[in-house]
């Protein structure tokens, strides 16, 4: 079985690579010729762990290829994944869909008859049905199209493909050829013990909304007990721990702080509401607004938390900012928090001070007038603050006496808070945190 994967960014330069892994000749196609350059010459053009090494040997091997061209892709494969972005639309809650358009109706008329399409990015439910019909209009006839929503999270990206909590796949007709095609495809996964839901498109579509829609719920729900706990001197640290001992409950995704980015569970809550909207179910998905308000009121308060700890405003102050990326362990800036965070308080006056581990390109080309600095230590020269909004690995290990020796001021804020208050206190620093005492 040969396949294509179209769109070949954070999640479909994965699934190419996990898909050569798997043993299958595949290609992936782009339309941003770097990309495509980066890829072909074994070059991840972000970061994300595992990957370089996968993408390396396979291409090496002349199992994964990249391209440009849809005469190429259309002749090459069986199966074809879709994973084109689908970003929040400008000044909108919906999704904007023209990339994943504009790439089905490129693919359609060079297909072969009998190929599988499969939809891979996240969609408002409903899209597969249209994108059926589109396929029926321009294809050559006898296409087949399959919905396989994907879970993985960035950062864990590769190991999340090979080893899924589950798939899911949304078809036409139950038993048909799209379904038994993705059976054989995915059966080294199945064999290995990952359920395997067989759906409609609607449900499968629902699923991805839904599963995105529940983690940022929790994640709000464990913020807005922040905001309590800091209103009657409670700690939501130990709250969280405390919660977590229940297995109905459970303890991941339960991590109070600065709150969720990314390029996913932002937009993807924004474009369930606008679509239920669309479909006159708005009422159901109310408390999501209340989701995104909760979450976005984090990024308010540790602007506020950092003016009070510069004396009540930041001019003439230098605030240093560890973290830019919208999580650890990639290099992804897409709705930063922290970026969010460093934006809003250089917009109020202050000299702000950014360095990450991984993302400071992404940072520097999405906002160009933040100061970068090389290492936490150059970030923290002189700074009136130090604000913890992004938990690398390296930000846990900090020595708070290394750091105390360049700041003009001991006084930390702890956005993610994974920071150990004591060890902080001890070394003569101001620790302060989200719902912390
Ligand atoms: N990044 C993630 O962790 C996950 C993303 N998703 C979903 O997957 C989809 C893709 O997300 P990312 O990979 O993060 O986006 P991305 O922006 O990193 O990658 C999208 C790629 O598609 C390419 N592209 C755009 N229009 C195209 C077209 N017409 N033809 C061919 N290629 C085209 C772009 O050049 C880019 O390389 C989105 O719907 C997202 O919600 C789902 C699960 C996880
Ligand atoms: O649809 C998607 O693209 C993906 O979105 C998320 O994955 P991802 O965006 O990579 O990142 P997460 O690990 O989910 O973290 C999202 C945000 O929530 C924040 N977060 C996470 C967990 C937590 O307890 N608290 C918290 O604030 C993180 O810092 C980050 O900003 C989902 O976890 C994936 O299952 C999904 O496939």
């Amino acid at each position: 079985m040969r396949i294509t994967v179209i769109g070949t960014g954070y999640l479909g330069a994965t699934h190419a690579a996990c898909m050569a892994e798997l043993g299958y000749e595949v290609l992936g196609l782009d339309i941003d010729p770097e990309k495509v350059a980066a890829l072909s010459a074994g070059r991840v053009p972000m970061f994300e762990p595992g990957l370089e090494e996968l993408l390396t040997r396979h291409v090496s091997s002349g199992r994964l290829r990249f391209t440009t061209s849809w005469e190429e892709a259309g002749a090459f494969g069986d199966v074809h994944f879709v994973c084109t972005n689908t970003p929040q639309r400008k000044g909108e809650f919906a999704a904007d869909m023209s990339y994943f358009d504009r790439a089905v109706d490129q693919l359609a008329p060079v297909l072969r008859p009998g190929a599988v399409v499969v939809g891979k990015s996240t969609v408002p439910v409903g899209s597969a049905a249209r994108i059926a019909e589109r396929l029926t209009e321009l294809g050559p006839g006898d296409v087949a199209l399959a919905w396989n929503p994907e879970f993985l999270r960035e950062g864990y990206a590769v190991k999340d493909t090979l080893h899924p909590d589950r798939l899911v796949i949304g078809v036409a007709e139950p038993g048909g050829r799209a379904e038994q095609t993705l059976r054989q495809l995915y059966a080294p996964l199945t064999e290995d013990g990952v359920p395997l839901v067989v759906t409609d498109f609607a449900t499968a579509e629902l699923v991805k909304a839904a599963a995105n829609s529940f983690l940022a719920t929790k994640i709000s729900f464990i913020n807005a007990m922040a905001e309590v706990c800091e209103a009657a001197g409670a700690d939501v640290v130990q709250l969280s721990a405390a919660l977590a001992f229940d297995e109905r409950i459970g303890g991941r995704f339960l991590n109070a702080g600065l709150g969720f980015g990314g390029g996913c569970l932002p937009k993807d809550i924004r474009a369930f509401m606008a679509r239920a909207g669309e479909l006159g179910a708005d009422q159901a998905l109310t408390f999501l607004r209340e989701v995104d308000s909760i979450n976005m009121r984090r990024r308010s308060r540790m602007v506020e938390l950092a003016r009070e700890q510069c004396g009540g405003g930041f001019l003439g102050r230098r605030v240093a900012v560890l973290g830019a990326a919208f999580k650890p362990n990639t290099d992804d800036v897409r709705d930063s928090p922290a970026l969010n965070v460093a934006a809003q308080i250089q917009l109020q006056g202050a000299q702000v001070t950014v360095y990450d581990p991984k993302a400071m390109d992404n940072a520097r080309k999405q906002f160009p007038s933040l100061t970068f600095a090389d290492s936490v230590l150059e970030a923290c020269e002189g700074a009136h603050v130090v604000l913890h909004l992004t938990e690398w690995q390296e930000f846990r290990e900090l020595d708070p006496e290394a750091v105390g020796s360049v700041v003009a001021s001991r006084q930390i804020l702890d956005g993610r808070n994974i920071l150990d208050p004591a060890v902080w206190r001890t070394a003569g620093w101001t620790y302060r945190a989200l719902g912390r005492p």
